[in-house]
């Protein structure tokens, strides 16, 4: 049977590290994948992932101020991709404005879509905004929804939502066994002085609202006994207020953007870690690595459910107090940092290629008897 290719639409640098394992078993079952790169993150670094030598289309569209107007020219262009190929299915990641994009080309356009890490919810529009709207919107008219966790494909059945649900796994687990092995990993304590690894994007974090961060990390800066690494997003306004409030302190390092694997080391050699990001809170808890979460509400309670990480929003003397209890407190260190996979096996894209290989040949029939 002919098969036509299949689209993947990949934007950011989680889409790009989470849709990697996906495409390269996409590739190994034969089913042609091409990626379509948005252009929301514009260095994006695919032969890293092991992704150099796939077929890969780029439409160079640089995100704006305006997320909903962005996603909204993404469609547009993307959309014409699509009627150009015609893919047997257009596969989007998340949340993000090229997600919405691919899916919303996807709907308008008629290709059918598919959904890796469908069903995450905070239930609150506003945080993260606009995340929470992408993903409910997406899922709403995709064909096939990939939950990663129970907790996910629970929030989809909740919704009604027409298409079919697997429950997968989440694909960044197998980005990680990638990079580690086995997992969940015993890692082997971390020798020198105890170092605190943080990272903030999320818009709800931007310009001032990073300041009672920032001071908190001053103030934990101020101990001798902690040494304390930002890395930088590569969003430059983020960077430019997180090097305004904490540059020139001199226990305090402030990293440019890591590449994936740098990332990953820099996680196990970090003794406790401090952050907002999605990819963040699957990843800590599969390292063993205690992960205060700075925001309000989560999208993945399931590492909470864990105990491997706790969710503190960004109060000052709270960040604080949870992180000196954390290193002053062996037993309490302990019950946050023994290793669990809450988030998926490390085995999600076989699941999810062989779910699409199933589906294909039932859809191209459906497509035909339709033309017939
Ligand atoms: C809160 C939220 O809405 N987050 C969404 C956001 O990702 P998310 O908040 O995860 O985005 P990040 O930019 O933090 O990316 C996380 C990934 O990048 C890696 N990393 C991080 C820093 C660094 O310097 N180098 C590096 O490689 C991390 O190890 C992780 O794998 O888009 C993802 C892709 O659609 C969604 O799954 C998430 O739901």
């Amino acid at each position: 049977m002919f098969v036509a290719p299949l689209t993947i639409v990949v934007g950011t640098r989680p889409e790009a590290i989470k849709l990697a394992p996906v495409t390269l078993a996409l590739e190994q079952a034969g089913l042609h994948p091409q990626l379509l790169l948005t252009g929301q993150h514009p260095r994006l670094d695919l032969t890293a992932l092991g992704l150099g030598d796939l077929p890969t289309r780029q439409l160079h569209r640089k995100a704006g101020a305006d997320p909903h107007a962005y996603a909204d020219a993404l469609a547009a262009a993307i959309g014409r991709e699509l009627n150009a190929v015609r893919p047997a299915l257009v596969i989007v990641q998340g949340d993000t404005a090229s997600a919405l994009g691919g899916a919303l080309a996807g709907f308008r356009t008629g290709v059918p879509v598919a959904h890796v890490e469908a069903g995450l919810r905070t239930f609150d529009p506003a945080l993260p905004w606009p995340e929470e709207d992408n993903r409910v919107t997406i899922d709403a008219g995709a064909e096939l929804l990939f939950a990663p966790t129970e907790t996910s494909a629970a929030n989809l059945r909740a919704e009604g939502v027409p298409g079919t649900i697997h429950i997968t796994g989440n694909t960044g687990i197998d980005a990680l066994r990638r990079q580690v092995g086995d997992l969940p990993l015993r890692r082997p304590r971390a020798g020198g002085l105890p170092r605190l690894l943080v990272t903030c994007h999320r818009r709800e974090n931007w310009g001032t609202a990073f300041l009672p961060i920032a001071l908190a990390l001053l103030e934990l800066a101020r101990s001798p006994w902690l040494g304390i690494d930002v890395v930088l997003h590569p969003n430059p306004q983020q960077a430019s207020v997180m090097r305004d409030l904490l540059a020139g302190n001199t226990r305090v390092r402030l990293l440019p953007p890591l590449d994936y694997p740098g990332m990953i080391q820099a996680m196990l050699q970090a003794s406790v870690i401090l952050s907002d990001s999605g990819g963040v809170q699957e990843e800590a808890p599969a390292l063993g690595v205690p992960l205060l979460v700075l925001r309000s509400k989560t999208e993945r309670p399931e590492g909470i459910a864990s105990g491997n990480m706790k969710l503190l929003g960004r109060e000052t003397q709270l960040i604080v107090t949870e992180v000196k209890r954390l290193l002053d407190d062996p037993d309490h260190y302990a019950s946050m940092a023994t290793p669990s996979l809450p988030y998926g096996d490390g085995h999600a894209a076989g699941r999810i290629v062989q779910s699409i290989a199933l589906w294909l040949p039932a859809r191209h029939r459906d497509a035909v008897r339709l033309r017939a």
